[in-house]
C-alpha cells in the first residue's frame, strides 16, 4: 500500500499509468481512498509484460522500468519518457546488474533478473538548477559561469537565450558561461516564445523562471504550458511586482512593451517549487525589496539557493530557517 506522493500543486497528477502499468506486469492494482493497493496476482512476484504509455510520463516510466528489472521475463515499455534522468536511472540499474535496453529512445526492453547488486554511481548535474542559474544571469543582465553542466540537457533553453542575445560559451566539456551583459543583449533584451513539452522540448520546470525573465524583455511573448494544466500560480505574484501578464487557460501573454516591464519589490507567496524560484529571480531584478513567503517549496528543489546567489553577489537573505 502506497499513499499518493503529492508533489507540487500544478495540476491533477494522476496515477492511472502506474496502475495500468503494474497490471500489465501481473499485479492486481487499484486506487482507493487516495492510496494505491497492489500485489502480485500469482502470489510470487511480477512477470514481464508489454505496456504502452498514453503519455510519456517520467515518474511512470521510471517506476515501471524499476519494477520490470526483477520481474520474471521480458518487459517492453513503449512511448516512454526520454528525459536525461530516465537514461541515467537505466544506466544506474544496469550498473547494479539489471538488463535495461533503449534508455533515451521511446521504447525500453527490460530482461528481468533474480538479483541486483550494489554499485557506486555519480548522478549527473541537476539540469533544472543549472537552467535556473542561467536564467538568473539573464534576468540580472550579468555573467555567470557554471560547472559541472551538461549543455545538451539544456539545448532548448540555450537556443532561446541566444535569441534574447545572450552570449553562451562552452569551456571544456562541462563548463558554460552565460553572459547577458548589456554589451551582448543591448539595453532592452529581446523576448521569445516558449511551449513546454516532454524532453527534448522546453522543460516545464523551467517555464516559471523563464516567464520571470520574459517580464523584463521587449515585446509580446507567449508562454504555453502543455505538460501540467495548472502551472501558472506564479503569474499573480509576478503581476504584484508590476509585470503585465494575461492568462488564458494554459497560455500566458507576457507583454514587456518596448523596454520590458519595470519590476518593483513587493511581498509575495511561493505556492510551488519552480513558481517560487521564479519569484526569487524576479525579486533580484526588481527595484526595492521583495519578501517571499512559502520558501519551503523552493528548498524542496534548490540546495542553499540563498547562499549560492549571495556568492554571486546577490543581496538576498533567508529570514527563517
Ligand atoms: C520528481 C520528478 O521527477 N518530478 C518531475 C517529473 O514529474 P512526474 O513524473 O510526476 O511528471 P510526469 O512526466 O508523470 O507528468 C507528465 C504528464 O503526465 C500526466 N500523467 C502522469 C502520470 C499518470 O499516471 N497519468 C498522467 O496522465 C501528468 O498529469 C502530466 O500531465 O516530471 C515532470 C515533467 O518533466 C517534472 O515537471 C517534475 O519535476
Ligand atoms: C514538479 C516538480 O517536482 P515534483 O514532481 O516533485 O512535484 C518540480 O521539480 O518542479
Amino acid at each position: 500500500v502506497v499513499g499518493l506522493p503529492g508533489g507540487c500543486d500544478i495540476g491533477e497528477r494522476p496515477v492511472d499509468l502506474y496502475i495500468r502499468g503494474f497490471r500489465a506486469l501481473g499485479a492486481v492494482a487499484e486506487l482507493r481512498d487516495r492510496k494505491m493497493f497492489a500485489h502480485a496476482a500469482n502470489g510470487r512476484g511480477l512477470v514481464g509484460g508489454t505496456f504502452h504509455l498514453d503519455i510519456p510520463s517520467v515518474g511512470a516510466t521510471e517506476t515501471l522500468m524499476m519494477a520490470a528489472c526483477m520481474a520474471d521475463g521480458v518487459t517492453t515499455l513503449s512511448n516512454v519518457a526520454k528525459e536525461p534522468e530516465v537514461i541515467d536511472l537505466a544506466r544506474f540499474l544496469n550498473d547494479c546488474g539489471a538488463c535495461v535496453y533503449g534508455g533515451g529512445t521511446d521504447k525500453l526492453l527490460i530482461k528481468g533478473k533474480c538479483h541486483l547488486h550494489g554499485s557506486e554511481y555519480v548522478v549527473p548535474p541537476d539540469r533544472i538548477e543549472a537552467g535556473t542559474f542561467m536564467l538568473a544571469a539573464a534576468i540580472t543582465r550579468s555573467c555567470i559561469s557554471m560547472s559541472p553542466i551538461i549543455p545538451s540537457h539544456l539545448a532548448c533553453l540555450i537556443s532561446k537565450l541566444k535569441i534574447a542575445g545572450c552570449r553562451i560559451t562552452q569551456f571544456n566539456h562541462d563548463t558554460l558561461e552565460v553572459s547577458a551583459m548589456p554589451s551582448n543583449v543591448g539595453d532592452h533584451m529581446q523576448g521569445f516564445d516558449i511551449k513546454t513539452g516532454p524532453f527534448p522540448r522546453f522543460p516545464t520546470d523551467l517555464q516559471p523562471p523563464t516567464m520571470a525573465l520574459l517580464t523584463t524583455c521587449r515585446g509580446s511573448n507567449i508562454v504555453e504550458e502543455s505538460v501540467f494544466e495548472k502551472r501558472m500560480s506564479h503569474v499573480r505574484e509576478l503581476q504584484k511586482l508590476g509585470a503585465d501578464i494575461r492568462v488564458c487557460g494554459s497560455t500566458a501573454l507576457v507583454s514587456g512593451g518596448e523596454k520590458g516591464s519595470a519590476l518593483y519589490g513587493s511581498r509575495l507567496v511561493a505556492a510551488d517549487l519552480r513558481g517560487g524560484v521564479s519569484l526569487v529571480l524576479a525579486g533580484l531584478a526588481a527595484e526595492g525589496t521583495t519578501e517571499i513567503d512559502g520558501i519551503a517549496h523552493i528548498d524542496r528543489g534548490y540546495e542553499n539557493l540563498d547562499t549560492k546567489l549571495q556568492l554571486l553577489g546577490a543581496d538576498i537573505k533567508r529570514l527563517i530557517r
